[in-house]
């Protein structure tokens, strides 16, 4: 079980302490139902000895405290080992492969780290109180057992009767909510299509009808699952009830003409049967709850073991070494990369690229739409591994595998689809003042400053916002800066200026510049023109 696998790997408390603490208190609250039970059949008697109720009082405080210590360390351990799971997943998100996150894509597969959280949180109470209420069952069967054997025989078949059928109902559940689970993802995931291509659906009431038709069905499909397993819950309730007063009915009115001495201790018997009720109760409202955290606690380690298989790089650490800090060259040799579908089967082949770019050169990658650029980008700068081993090289020599987070930070970038970062992170002896004057450079000081770690103004045209990832690239002060079409979305002035100032400054300054660009009238400023030919490069000579 899913749940238990979670309690036992990720939270630190002793388990055996509180298991320990829920069965004493399990066995506290059968005491009580014992102590009162003989009370009554002193009673009868005559009076209580003041020595039951002393017990009483004695067995109700242990039950009491036992029980809520067991439930606040359960609900503590188990907020601890969430926290613990969502921030080992949030790293092993960012410790993955560009390509692992690119194929598995969209938002909803991420919902788990969100929507699981209270599901299991809930849970442990659920648990715990589970073992607790299987624990009370066995000892007042046990109890009910010494009182009267045919009792306990005939409330032994209709438990067990009754348990099996939660159980059936149990995997039934597991399945239908998993599936409403999977179904709620894909509304997620179609509900936040609908936000990102917003103005295309507001413009055209046809693709509207179309997406919010999608949404509707998954909607109803999710509910109609959901209600589903809750209906079945209230019938299991109901279902339970029904044994124990089917019990009752035969211990009353059948038992006492089979078997004449059974009327003797009838009271008590009616007593502890009445008494297992409550068990069997918090048991069977329990196991929805723990499937649909089985549900989740699933989907979460699924999350984690497409993140684990991934190839990560076999090192973290980022520290530029002196030599590739100095490097004179660096460039792929017989590189490739295959894109591939989700079942390994190949789409694209980009390269074999065999490519040296110099230090402090400025070179231009030229080609059609879909022909490779960002691909050999991505493989360039070290966010892409090649399919085999050993094909970026700096100064001639193969990078290893471990030196792959340092290679990376030699670079900075400015991707087509570019994100701006609502901060400026990981800035490092960077002034404001320094910020500030590239906004002024970039014609954007009236829109917007530099202040306390951010921009104050990110609401801006597309253009504008692209000169605003380009200053958080320029500032990085990394010795390569790559551009994938920067200037694509840039008016012509600002253009001119780009390619005939800006670049060339950088350059002037030491930085290596490697731009995608279909900017041909600026092609001579490059030290170099690279064709991007359907997956092969080319040497092109503008
Ligand atoms: N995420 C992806 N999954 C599968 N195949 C892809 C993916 N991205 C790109 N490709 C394949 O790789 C080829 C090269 O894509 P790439 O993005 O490198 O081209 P590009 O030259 O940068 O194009 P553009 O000028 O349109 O940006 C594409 O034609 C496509 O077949």
């Amino acid at each position: 079980m899913q749940l238990l696998t979670f309690v036992t790997q990720e939270t630190e408390v002793s388990k055996l302490r509180l298991l320990v603490l829920a069965a004493i208190s399990g066995i506290a609250n059968s005491l009580l139902l014992v102590i009162l039970n003989e009370a009554a059949a002193e009673l009868e008697n005559g009076e209580v000895e003041i020595q039951l109720l002393l017990q009483y009082l004695l067995t109700f405080i242990l039950f009491i405290f036992t029980q809520r210590t067991a439930q606040r360390e359960a609900v503590i351990a188990v907020e601890q080992a969430m926290q613990k799971v969502r921030i080992r997943l949030a790293d092993k998100v960012r410790q993955s492969e560009l390509r692992t996150i690119e194929q598995l894509g969209n938002i909803s597969h991420y919902t788990p780290l969100t929507q699981s959280a209270n599901t299991i949180s809930q849970a442990a109470m659920y648990l715990l109180t589970g073992f607790e209420s299987l624990l009370v069952l066995l000892f007042s069967s046990l109890y009910l057992l010494w009182l009267s054997p045919s009792s306990f025989a005939v409330a032994m078949v209709l438990i067990t009767l009754t348990i099996l059928l939660l159980v059936r109902h149990y995997r039934i559940s597991f399945r239908e909510l998993s599936e409403a689970s999977r179904k709620e993802g894909q509304f997620f995931e179609r509900f936040s299509t609908m936000l990102k291509g917003f103005k295309q659906i507001k413009a055209s009431r046809r693709e509207s009808d179309e997406i919010f038709r999608e949404l509707t069905q998954l909607a109803n499909e999710t509910s109609e699952l959901k209600s589903r397993s809750n209906a079945r819950l209230l019938e299991d309730i109901l279902l339970s009830n029904m044994a124990f007063y089917l019990l009752l009915l035969i211990v009353v009115f059948l038992l006492p003409n089979l078997i004449p001495v059974h009327e003797e201790n009838l009271f008590q018997v009616i007593a502890t049967i009445l008494f297992m009720m409550e068990p069997v109760y918090t048991v069977s409202s329990a196991i929805p709850n723990i499937s649909k955290t089985n549900v989740s606690i699933s989907s979460l380690y699924k999350l984690e073991a497409t993140l684990d298989k991934a190839h990560n790089d076999p090192a973290t650490d980022t520290t530029i070494s002196p030599k590739l800090e100095n490097f004179h060259t660096l460039g792929l040799q017989s590189a490739s990369f295959t894109y591939t579908n989700t079942d390994g089967q190949p789409l694209f082949q980009a390269g074999p690229f065999q490519m040296q770019c110099q230090r402090g050169e400025m070179l231009f990658i030229t080609g059609r739409n879909g022909s490779g650029k960002s691909t050999f980008l991505k493989l360039l700068t070290g966010l892409y591994h090649t399919d085999n081993a050993d094909c970026v090289q700096v100064d001639g020599e193969n990078l290893q595998a471990a030196d792959y987070p340092a290679y990376r930070e030699l670079f900075s970038i400015v991707f087509s689809d570019f994100h701006l970062f609502d901060r400026l992170y990981g800035l490092v002896d960077v002034s404001d003042d320094e910020i500030n004057g590239w906004l002024s450079k970039l014609d954007l000081a009236h829109k917007t400053r530099f202040e306390n770690g951010t921009f104050t103004q990110t609401d801006l045209s597309t253009g504008q916002r692209k000169r605003l990832a380009f200053i958080a690239a320029v500032v990085q002060h990394r010795p390569l800066l790559v551009l994938d079409e920067f200037a694509a979305d840039q008016d012509p002035a600002f253009r001119q200026r780009f390619y005939e100032e800006i670049l060339p400054e950088l350059r002037a300054q030491g930085q290596t510049i490697i731009a995608v660009s279909h900017d041909d009238r600026y092609f001579h400023l490059a030290d170099r023109v690279l064709h991007m030919e359907t997956g092969q490069l080319q040497g092109y000579t503008p």
